[in-house]
């Protein structure tokens, strides 16, 4: 299926930086991306890129399949950028009628337009408020109905988890799920992965303008970690479970799995962690009847993801 954004060799340069090295991105339709990546590692620049707000010096964009000419894109992306202007003066409404007015769409559509999306961003008991004295959290959902008065297809958010609390960036998640929901397809950039992981389909890691991994979460997850992990609770000696798992790191057994390293849970009581070549349940399995079968009083065994800002931050630290 042709993806919805794809960009290919992707370059831009400020002067003689660099900002964004020859990127290939691929949206698949109907998904959210999670643009991921530290400070001025050219998120911004390449969702303006998209928006068609910045020429490349370099490369191609198309959306849909069709290449990006500038002055093209404006109809097909909606673009909320990281940061909401003032507007003295102007109520909710007032405020959206405006850019629906920018966009041309008739009078005798125009309010119904604004009423569908004020709903569609729980902003309809504010209708006749100021925009500079609604919340943050209320600002993001009027910036993102903006991004949405022309109806695009593709929605660029720079950054709209910023700033909010929990409860307000639980209520972004849901206004994300019905926007899919509608068929549209969202990128939506944050230096914090943990933001994203939860939100989004899939993910792509971008540091210094270069495009470090990009794919389902999952997967990403599981390129990054490169294997697995238990954590294993005994109800008695850790130090005895200590010794028979340190016994198997290294081993070559064709029944167990194959251990890389144990250690002792930093911050809970009788509590290992097991790093482990591959994630395989049986193995697995294998290895809980194995430690029962030496005496061990085992009262937790799980595996668990390991955090995914730590492999972040591990890949984006150069390790
Ligand atoms: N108008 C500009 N002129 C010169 N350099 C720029 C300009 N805009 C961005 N840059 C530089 O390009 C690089 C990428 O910036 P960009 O804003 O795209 O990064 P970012 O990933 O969005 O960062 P942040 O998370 O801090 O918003 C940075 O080094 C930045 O300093």
């Amino acid at each position: 299926m042709t993806p919805a954004i794809e960009t290919i060799s992707l370059s831009r340069r400020y002067g003689r930086m660099i900002a964004l090295d020859q990127l290939n991105l691929r949206v698949e339709r109907g998904s959210i991306y999670g643009f991921i990546g530290p400070n001025g590692a050219g998120k911004t620049t390449t969702l303006r890129l998209l928006a068609g707000l910045l020429e490349p010096s370099s490369g191609e964009i198309r959306l849909s399949g069709q290449r990006l000419v500038p002055g093209s894109g404006q109809r097909l992306v909606g673009y909320m950028p990281d940061f909401f202007g003032v507007y003295d003066d102007l109520r909710v409404w007032e405020y959206l009628d405006f850019f629906a007015r920018c966009y041309g769409i008739p009078s005798d559509r125009r309010s119904r337009t604004v009423d569908e999306l004020l709903s569609l961003v729980d902003l309809s008991s504010k209708r006749t408020a100021y925009v500079q004295t609604l919340s943050r959290g209320m600002q993001q959902r009027l910036c993102l109905a903006h991004a949405l008065v022309h109806n695009p297809p593709v929605l660029l958010l720079d950054e709209p988890a910023s700033g909010l609390d929990p409860r307000a960036r639980v209520e972004l998640r849901e206004l994300l799920r019905t926007l899919r929901e509608m068929d549209k397809t969202v990128v939506l950039s944050s230096h914090i992965l943990s933001e994203l992981a939860e939100i989004c389909t899939e993910i792509g890691i971008i540091e210094s303008g270069k495009m470090v991994i990009s794919g389902p979460v999952d997967e990403v997850r599981r390129q990054l970690q490169g294997g697995a992990q238990l954590r294993i609770r005994v109800l008695h000696s850790v130090e005895q479970a200590e010794i028979v798992l340190r016994g198997l790191v290294g081993t070559a057994s064709e029944t167990l799995p194959h251990l890389r390293n144990v250690r002792l849970a930093p911050t809970e009581e009788r509590t290992l962690i097991i790093e482990l070549d591959e994630a395989d349940e049986t193995l697995q399995t294998r290895l809980l009847h194995y430690l029962i079968g030496q005496g061990l009083a085992i009262s937790e065994f799980r595996a668990q993801a390991e955090n995914l800002e730590e492999l972040f931050l591990r890949l984006t630290a150069g390790e």
